[in-house]
């Protein structure tokens, strides 16, 4: 059975309040107008003891600046959808007792709440990618990217190796000084990282963002290390490891490709061996792919991702553009009603959408 929507919206002059009913804390969230940068304050109203708590608020914040609707999606969080604004960037979960939350609070010792931003879209799991160097995941990449540009993105990552001859920065990696990643990795701005061949690599959080903002499906090219970490992380996704059909092809191909010295093949042809053995690990690749003949493989690999090929490319949203409220959660189901075509055409039209995944925002308050 569905759940109505719990949540209330009271609008005096100049400000405007939801409230939202979480176990036995209501979370009040106030607007104000009265400058010209309208900010969101957060209060906190313990049923059992009778008083307010003003948390200590963590994560990218939304400016909030339109009227907006909220609706807890369970114990852990709420979502908060800002009306009137382009669709990709107004839905918000503000995450109020993740394990995240928790363990903050834990640090802090005092009420923490968490902000970040969530991502539309049903079957869009990002796609992770993983294999030996050499194997032919950039081939891969670049093909699905090319007969698929409104669908995938590729999420750029940073490293400190030096570019090849034909890689552009910001396009194929962001190249980066070791003394500013790591200072990055250490304010919490990556998804995840690795020392990898000698030199560190990495997501950034905005490097998926900025895909998924896009409405696209985020594909990560990272090493085994980094697979495992996302798999720990809080975001879903769907995780392909790439084999080689022998060692002596996968040698031969490393070499014919010819951007590395022959210490770099050799390092290189080590830890694959290891990454090999690594791609058995229990739970951790969700699809083995063999890299033998390449248009066979791509196949295989277009069918992993639902891929129809009669259906080309299409820029297709699962939500239109619009202004939205919620109406009410089935499960871990929000619907959705397009307030724009109610107006338009006399008949609302609903949309069910999932809580798909959250990044825990990097903590800055
Ligand atoms: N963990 C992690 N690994 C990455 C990232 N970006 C690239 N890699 C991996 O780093 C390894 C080396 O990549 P690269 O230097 O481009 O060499 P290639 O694999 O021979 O093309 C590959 O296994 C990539 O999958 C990242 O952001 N995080
Ligand atoms: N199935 C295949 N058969 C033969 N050569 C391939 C195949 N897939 C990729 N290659 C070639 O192997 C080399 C390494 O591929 P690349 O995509 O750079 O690997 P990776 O990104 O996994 O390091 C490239 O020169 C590429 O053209």
């Amino acid at each position: 059975m569905g759940e109505e929507a719990v949540e209330f919206r009271v609008e005096t002059k100049g400000c405007q309040q939801n409230a939202v009913v979480v176990g036995d804390k209501t979370y009040v969230f106030s607007r104000s107008d009265d400058d010209s940068k309208s900010s969101v304050t957060i209060k906190i109203l313990d049923k059992q003891a009778q008083t307010w708590v003003v948390p200590t608020v963590l994560g990218k914040q939304p400016s909030l600046s339109k009227s907006m609707s909220a609706i807890p999606v369970n114990d852990e969080k709420i979502l908060i959808v800002e009306n009137g604004v382009p669709l990709i960037h107004s839905f918000w979960f503000l995450e109020i007792d993740t394990p995240f939350v928790k363990e903050q609070q834990k640090i802090k010792g005092v009420e923490v709440v968490v902000w970040s931003k969530g991502v539309v879209g049903v079957g869009q799991k990002p796609v992770v990618i993983s294999g030996p160097s050499g194997v032919g995941k950039g081939t891969l990449i670049a093909k699905l990217m090319k007969d698929y540009p409104s669908k995938f993105g590729f999420s750029v990552s940073h490293t400190t190796r030096s570019p090849r001859e034909k890689e552009i920065d910001g396009i194929h990696y962001h190249f980066t000084e070791q003394s500013k990643i790591e200072k990055d990795i250490s304010e919490g701005k990556f998804l995840e990282f690795a020392h990898v061949h000698g030199n560190v690599y990495g997501t950034s959080i905005e490097a998926v963002e900025s895909v998924t903002d896009e409405g696209k499906r985020c594909i990560l090219d990272i090493d085994v290390q980094g697979a495992r970490s996302v798999r720990a992380s809080s975001l879903e996704a769907i995780f392909i490891f790439v084999c080689p059909p022998s060692f002596e092809e996968l040698e031969k191909r490393l070499r014919a490709r010819g951007t590395e010295t022959e210490e770099q093949i050799q390092k290189r042809l080590r830890n694959a061996r290891a990454e090999l053995d690594q791609s058995n690990s229990p739970g951790l690749f969700d699809h083995l792919l063999v890299n033998d003949d390449l248009e066979t493989c791509y196949e295989n690999l277009k069918k992993l991702l639902s891929l129809d090929d009669d259906e080309g490319d299409s820029n297709e949203l699962s939500i239109k553009e619009g202004n939205y409220s919620i109406v009410s959660k089935v499960n871990s189901k929000i619907l959705l009603q397009s307030e724009t075509n109610e107006a338009a055409n006399g008949t609302a039209s609903m949309y069910v959408i999932f809580p798909l995944f959250l990044y825990e925002g990097p903590a800055i308050g």
